[in-house]
């Protein structure tokens, strides 16, 4: 199936040239090409797309662009070299121009559809046909695979232009948004977390478009105006872009026997799964349904270290649906999402995400997304039972792996060398009643305090007696636990390796947006490189800007503490 002849690449590239091959791994939607698709070729249109894994697309180029940032990090990695990022060819293909690409790439991307579920339920009704079939990448879209170091990754473009699934909107990602999920996703795997990454980000200098948004200082729930913002381009990499969505979308057609191809569809679009992301770990030797089987496992095993690991650092998703859950197992979707600062288990920052999708709900969202990855592997096991059967239990079997996973996550950052719910249960319930900063917190306490008054720096409001006596009584409890008096620089400096004294804080975050649509991109270069390093102490002028409590006034104002709008 897969076309695959790319090749490694040198250390340090420095030219476009040795970029390879975009590969045609699959079907593609040949048959319902847009009848109406414009004289670019390109299809801007939002129609029903009814087959294939991709549709071809060409993305629409940012007029007037300008560099903005890349990724040091992931340049290192792939073994680049930063002056490729400001060579002409390397800005106008990833600011969305495709005309120059040198070969092997090829002169057009691919968007893929997905489908959507929210917390276990199916919709259909989200696309302009009610079908879900015109449900996808409305404003993302891959531009080539390649190996760079030997490891294979996609990159793609998130706000290149309209694309079949677009729905009717302008399939572009404003500056705001860009420069979020720019930073977010570097910071991200800073702290060690499986996420997508972060290449490059240009902005248009001459396109703006409009966005709701908020007035200056509002504490409105609901965005009041209507904002002009420049238009943006980031490119994320991954080792592929496959959703529990889009498998979704593949075994709902093949549940229904959509088409005579359907079942073959969804078979090949798990290979491909299993290729890009799980090769290497399933023993290709075994039967199909055994390997698919394996595939559960890992995909339960990732999925809820990841989650248990979004805990660890604050981090909630805000919109954990099927179609922002890669079926790799990261981190995917930067526009709905925050970091919890003053510590709340409902914490949940998009205002559109409700509830379920709260900071410690996010195992069950986990559970719900879970559950609809292994119902779409299921038309693949009609004939075979026992298959089947181990699959289910898999299933079943995730919500205990979630709460081990949790638990260890929370003794880890404890120092503890066991869960103890006593102790966590009491400690939460500390840390709501005087408002700790959920990231503070545990770093100040990674110092090994004997005495609860060092701790009161990372409160939002002054303990009363009664707190400090009930905290000083849960801080002597926990010495006891990790043996204080004999171990404690060895816990301190374990601890100091999960509890990042450096993360996101939005307020902090909203200067190098604002910054960036005057031009100045200084800030997004700093935040960079503080972020770049969470878990190790840093100048004292880095520690006076960034490690601090949120000030009361971002508390309930909209676009800090919340947002209704993440694109
Ligand atoms: N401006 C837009 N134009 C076209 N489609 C859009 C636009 N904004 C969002 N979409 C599409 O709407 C759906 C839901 O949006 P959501 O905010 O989850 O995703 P996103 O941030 O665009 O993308 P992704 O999940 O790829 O990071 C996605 O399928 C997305 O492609
Ligand atoms: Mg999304």
């Amino acid at each position: 199936m897969a076309h695959d002849n790319s090749s490694d690449l040198n250390p340090k590239v420095t030219t476009m040239k040795g970029f390879a091959k975009l590969a045609d791994y699959s079907l593609v939607d040949s048959l319902n090409a847009d009848p109406e698709s414009d004289s670019d070729g390109n299809e801007h249109h939002p129609r029903q797309v009814f087959s294939g894994h991709y549709v071809p697309v060409k993305p629409t180029p940012l007029p007037g662009f300008e560099y903005v940032a890349h990724s040091n990090t992931l340049f290192e990695e792939l073994g680049l070299d930063d002056a490729l990022a400001l060579t002409e060819t390397f800005q106008e293909v990833f600011s969305g121009d495709l005309l120059n690409a040198p070969a092997p790439m090829l002169k057009s991307g691919w968007a893929t559809g997905y489908a959507l579920s929210i917390y276990g339920t199916e919709y259909t009704q989200q696309c302009p046909f009610r079908t879900g079939n015109g449900y996808g990448d409305g404003r993302a879209m891959s531009i080539f695979e390649g190996v760079f170091k030997g490891k294979r990754w996609e990159m793609q473009l998130k706000g290149g232009g309209r694309t079949p699934y677009c729905r009717g909107g302008d399939g572009r990602a404003v500056l705001r948004s860009s420069v979020r999920e720019f930073l977010a996703q570097e910071a991200m795997h800073a702290l060690g977390i499986p996420t997508s990454r972060s290449l490059s980000l240009f902005v248009s200098k001459t396109e703006q478009v409009h966005r709701p948004w908020y007035h200056e200082g509002s504490q409105s729930t609901d965005p009041e105006i209507m904002v002009s913002n420049p238009v943006a381009i980031s490119t994320r990499v991954a080792p592929s872009f496959i959703r529990v969505g889009q498998l979704e979308l593949f075994a709902r057609r093949a549940r229904t026997n959509e088409h005579p191809n359907a079942l073959k569809e969804l078979e090949m679009i798990v290979q491909h799964l299993i290729d890009r992301e799980y090769k290497g770990e399933i023993d290709l030797a075994l039967s199909f349904s055994k390997q698919l089987i394996q595939l559960a496992e890992l995909f339960r095993e990732r999925l809820s270290s990841l989650v248990a690991n979004w805990i660890r650092v604050g981090y909630c998703q805000g919109n954990f649906n099927g179609d922002n859950c890669p079926a790799g197992g990261y981190t995917l979707d930067y526009g709905p999402f925050g970091f919890c600062e003053m510590f709340d288990p409902t914490f949940q920052p998009w205002t559109g995400g409700g509830r379920h999708f709260s900071f410690l709900n996010q195992p069950l969202a986990a559970q719900q997304n879970f559950s609809m990855f292994c119902k779409s592997l299921e038309p693949l096991l009609q004939d075979e039972p026992k298959a089947h059967e181990e699959l289910l239990q898999i299933r079943n079997g995730f919500i205990h792996m979630m709460e081990l996973k949790v638990e260890s996550m929370w003794a880890l950052k404890l120092g503890l060398a066991q869960y103890d719910s006593e102790l966590v249960l009491q400690l939460l319930k500390l840390m709501v009643s005087t408002r700790a900063d959920f990231n503070m917190f545990f770093r100040e306490l990674s110092h090994v305090p004997k005495d609860a008054s060092a701790l009161c720096s990372t409160f939002y409001i002054e303990p009363t007696e009664e707190q400090l006596t009930q905290w000083q009584h849960w801080l002597n409890q926990w010495r006891i636990a990790i043996n204080a008096d004999e171990q404690q620089d060895s816990v301190s400096k374990a601890m100091k390796q999960v509890n990042p004294k450096y993360t996101w804080r939005e307020w902090l975050i909203v200067p190098a947006y604002q910054q960036a649509e005057q031009g100045n991109y200084a800030l997004i270069k700093e935040l960079q490189k503080v972020l770049n390093n969470p878990y190790q102490e840093q100048s004292q002028e880095v520690e006076d800007k960034y490690y601090r409590l949120r000030p009361e006034e971002f508390y309930r104002m909209g676009g800090v503490s919340h947002y209704s709008c993440s694109s």
